[in-house]
């Protein structure tokens, strides 16, 4: 199968092409740059020299709706929502890593993104690509929206507790944590090495886009409305995510019970690994792999469940679970060139 990605010269691009460089039936033929058209793909990235040459091409839609039958969109916000409808209608499957397809409201996504939202029959047709939950939609779309970062490693992390009443909707608390390579690869003032290093930032108090994603879907799976107070902060690292979440148990239930009913609910879930008790996961645990691992605690003292959910934000929380969702839609091997382990130390 012939795919293409569009924002070719970004961190999510390059990581989509490590791994589709090794997989064993979607073949990378066309990278597309509005910056760097006509440079190889491995001047801009050396270290892909000899295993990626091909030049980048500059955006004819038309064109691109020939030569590929799917389409990865590694571009920022407010770019696929006025070309993914073009080549899904000319039949190219499409997966956007940026969040133009998430929410389903235009007025949300002018609130939070402070931009008019994609039109409301894509909205309603894109499928919410958080692959472990959504595998029976996603077989079935043609346009997935990738989910956020920050938003996988909490949904997989709460999912399991919210569906089964585990914990209540009122005042769950998502304390998360990023690398730095989650800011894009284009240069900015607050993740300047000397701003950066040594240092541990708390960004968008209570405004960040993701939490409305995070709501849409706690929401649907609890069927009930649910609000979570988001606090993300950039710690100096180059990949990871940690969230760390709070939520208020609203029935007994032991330590062992818990692990025992999250390691069913993931049991044909290959990527979410559930940690046993006492063995609390790192980003480093999971770096440049397709996992998630996460941890839980019964805290009997004050009545909370604690989850801690680790991902690395290129991976899991983009490029791989974007190639994950390509596999379960083509009813290949979900593991199909991301069966790797992560890079330690
Ligand atoms: N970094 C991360 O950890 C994660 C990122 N995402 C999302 O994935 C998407 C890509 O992120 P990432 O690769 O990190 O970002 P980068 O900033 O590294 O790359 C984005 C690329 O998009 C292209 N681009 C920039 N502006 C425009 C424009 N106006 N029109 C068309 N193309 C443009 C550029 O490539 P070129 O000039 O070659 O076209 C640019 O290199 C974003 O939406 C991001 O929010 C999602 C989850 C995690
Ligand atoms: C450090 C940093 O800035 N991280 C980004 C990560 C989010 C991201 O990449 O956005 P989408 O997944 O929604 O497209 C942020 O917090 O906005």
């Amino acid at each position: 199968m012939k795919v293409a990605i569009i924002g070719g010269t970004g961190y999510g691009a390059v990581e989509l092409a490590r791994f589709l460089q090794g997989h064993p039936y979607a073949e990378l033929t066309t990278i597309i740059s509005h910056s760097q058209d006509g440079v190889s793909f491995s001047e801009v990235y050396p270290h892909m020299a000899e295993i990626i040459d091909q030049s980048m091409e500059s955006l004819d839609v038309e064109a691109l709706s020939k030569k590929v039958n799917l389409v990865f969109f590694a571009t920022p916000s407010n770019v696929s929502k006025d070309i993914a409808p073009a080549l899904v209608e000319q039949g190219v499957t499409c997966i956007d890593l940026s969040g133009d397809f998430r929410l389903d409201s235009p007025l949300l996504y002018q609130t939070w993104y402070g931009a008019p939202a994609a039109e409301q029959d894509y909205l309603d047709q894109a499928v919410y690509g958080l692959s472990e939950i959504y595998r029976q939609e996603i077989k079935e779309a043609k346009l997935i929206a990738n989910p956020g970062c920050y938003p996988t490693a909490t949904l997989l992390g709460l999912i399991p507790a919210i569906q089964e009443k585990f914990i209540t909707h009122q005042s769950i608390i998502v304390d998360g944590k990023t690398g730095v390579s989650g800011a894009g690869r284009g240069l900015s003032l607050p993740v300047h090495f000397s701003e950066m290093n040594d240092n541990t930032k708390a960004y968008k108090l209570g405004v960040h886009k993701h939490i409305p994603e995070m709501e849409r879907f706690l929401t649907k799976e609890a069927k009930d409305s649910v609000q979570v107070n988001f606090t993300p902060h950039i710690v100096p690292m180059t990949r990871g995510i940690m969230t760390t979440i709070y939520a208020d148990l609203q029935e007994e239930i032991t330590q062992s019970e818990i692990e025992a009913f999250y390691q069913a609910f993931y049991q044909n879930a290959p990527f979410v690994r559930i940690r046993k008790s006492g063995s609390i996961p790192s980003t480093k645990e999971v770096y440049g792999s397709n996992y998630c691992d996460i941890a839980l605690h019964v805290d009997k003292r004050t009545g909370k469940l604690i989850i801690v959910s680790v991902i690395d934000n290129l991976v899991k929380g983009a490029a791989g679970q974007a190639i994950q969702n390509m596999n379960i839609m083509n009813d290949w091997d979900e593991m199909a060139g991301l069966n790797v382990a992560p890079i330690y130390p």
